[in-house]
């Protein structure tokens, strides 16, 4: 797990460490790791650095006088938007770096190996300087690398919209720790590859995390040699309907290919059958369920009467699509709300665009509403957790994902996790990395339940990272083994 920090906790922590270490200069220790990072994409041409009033400028002098000292390669500075940092434009003279102005930029742009991005870091706010929107479009339009020095400029740090204008970087380099920009769509999209440099600042922990692959390694739970189908969780899945007939198939093919224990469909018997025809190790009828995954492609009709004995079971529920519409006040504990935008936007009685806003205040609302965890889909998928109080974004995948029934598959995947008996914030975080990661490995129009069928794959592959035993023979112990 990685915490997001916001820039106030980025700003203390280094205003802690000044006061510990008064001889150490950050601004220094920054801008090494920037010039090391130009160096390593480009090993040679000519680097131009545009640095903007403050101190993410400051940075840029620094790593430009860095990259011009070894005399292999010209490095010019392009100064805009106010006054550049004093000492690093001093410390940029002394080593003769060439300063520049509007016109000979675009005359030399072209030819130009790498730009290094200093206008604005973390003091950053949304909207690039006017006066630079047309380099900001030459750069795109010429396919100019850009390295962002701690964020894009354009960008704010704690804020997931992607402005008109925005300075969009192949890579970015950020110091200490990611801010939410990083991660969350489409803000994430104009930083490229991101890379967290350590310049030493101690950081608390934070309540806005983002998941990696070594948690999905670490909470997955892995089968055993004591495990049987009904200790791996049974999962009870009411989902379908005459109008949605796929709804009924997409849920269970997710919980199968993430390996649920057994499966009870309790849908329509005519959707049974199409279910059987794919996937003929669902069981049909009802029985002892760990978890139920219900909602799916219900539609209005008696979508109320299939809702209300399943709630009264008290087991945890995953509760998709139509079924939303009907929640209680109180629902069974652990149970897992899996809205999209407009879903949430009607749970709340307030606009989509509003949730689209700010989705993680919007979904921690819900959560804290109904007492609950709540998984906001999307483009970035946010899971929030009213009990221990933050939200985790999911591991994410291409966004070839967007299709009807991949919310369907996903639904089948946390349904898998609850059963298994995993608390509903974990599952959620899981399930919706696990098929994030499954999409990454099939990239393409692949639909849904296709996607859903290299979710095998990435297990396979994350149990190695576990050490989990995969194949039977990784159970022989270690001392047979080697004889
Ligand atoms: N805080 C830290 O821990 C460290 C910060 N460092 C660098 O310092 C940066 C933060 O420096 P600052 O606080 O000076 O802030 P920035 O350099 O990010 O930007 C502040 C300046 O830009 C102007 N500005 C902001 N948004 C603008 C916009 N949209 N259009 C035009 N002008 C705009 C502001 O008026 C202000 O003059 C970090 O991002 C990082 O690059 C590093 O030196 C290492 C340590
Ligand atoms: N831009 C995107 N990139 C990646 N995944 C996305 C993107 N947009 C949506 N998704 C995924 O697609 C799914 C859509 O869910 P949902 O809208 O409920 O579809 P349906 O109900 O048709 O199954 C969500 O799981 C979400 O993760
Ligand atoms: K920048």
């Amino acid at each position: 797990m990685i915490g997001i920090q916001p820039v106030d906790k980025i700003r203390a922590a280094e205003r802690e460490f000044a006061e510990a270490n008064p001889d150490v200069n950050l601004m220094l220790r920054a801008a090494d790791q920037v010039a090391e990072l130009a160096e390593r994409m480009v090993p040679s041409g000519t680097i131009l650095v545009v640095v903007g009033p403050g101190n993410n400028g400051g940075d840029g002098l620094f790593a430009a006088r860095k990259l011009v000292r070894d005399g292999r390669r010209q490095v010019m500075v392009w100064p805009v938007a106010g006054t550049a940092h004093p000492q690093g434009v001093v410390a940029a003279r002394q080593v003769g770096i060439r300063f520049l102005n509007d016109l000979e930029v675009g005359r030399l742009l072209p030819d130009i190996a790498l730009v290094i991005d200093g206008i604005t870091g973390i003091g950053g706010r949304t909207g690039l300087p006017e006066n630079v929107h047309w380099f900001a479009e030459m750069c795109d339009v010429l396919k100019i690398p850009v390295l962002a020095i701690d964020i894009p400029s354009g960008l704010a740090a704690e804020d997931h919209h992607r402005p008109a204008h925005v300075l969009a970087a192949t890579r970015t380099i950020t110091f200490a720790a990611p801010k939410l920009c990083h991660l969350a769509q489409p803000a994430a999209s104009a930083c490229g590859d991101v890379e967290v440099a350590d310049i030493g600042l101690e950081l608390p922990k934070s309540n806005l995390r983002q998941m990696q692959r070594m948690d999905v390694a670490r909470w997955w739970p892995w089968p055993t040699p004591y495990t049987d189908k009904y200790s791996r969780g049974v999962l009870g899945i009411d989902t379908g309907s005459d109008r949605y007939p796929g709804a009924a198939v997409l849920p269970v093919t997710g919980a199968v290919y993430s390996g649920a224990g057994m499966i009870r469909f309790t849908g329509p018997d005519r959707l049974a059958d199409l279910i059987l025809h794919k996937l003929p190790s669902v069981t049909v009828g009802s029985g002892r369920v760990e978890a139920w995954l219900v909602g799916c492609g219900w539609s209005e009709e008696g979508a109320e009467q299939r809702f209300g004995p399943i709630l009264e079971s008290g087991v945890p529920l995953v509760i998709d699509a139509d079924a939303l519409r009907y929640l209680p006040k109180r629902l069974p504990e652990g149970s897992l709300l899996t809205p999209h935008a407009g879903e949430l936007a009607e749970l709340l009685g307030i606009s989509r665009p509003e949730v689209e806003d700010d989705p993680v205040g919007k979904a921690y609302e819900a959560a804290e509403r109904w007492e609950t965890t709540v998984l906001l889909k999307g483009a970035t998928q946010y899971i929030a957790n009213p009990f221990e109080k933050r939200v985790t974004l999911a591991i994410a995948g291409p966004s070839w994902t967007a299709q009807a029934g991949s919310g369907d598959v996903l639904a089948g995947i946390c349904g898998t996790l609850l059963a298994a008996g995993l608390p509903a914030p974990k599952a959620a975080a899981l399930a919706a990395s696990v098929q994030a990661m499954a999409a990454a490995r099939k990239p393409g129009p692949f639909p849904p339940d296709v996607v859903a069928q290299a979710i095998p794959e990435v297990l396979v592959h994350l149990a190695e990272l576990a050490d989990q035993p995969v194949l039977a023979g990784d159970l022989t112990p270690r001392s047979i083994a080697a004889q």
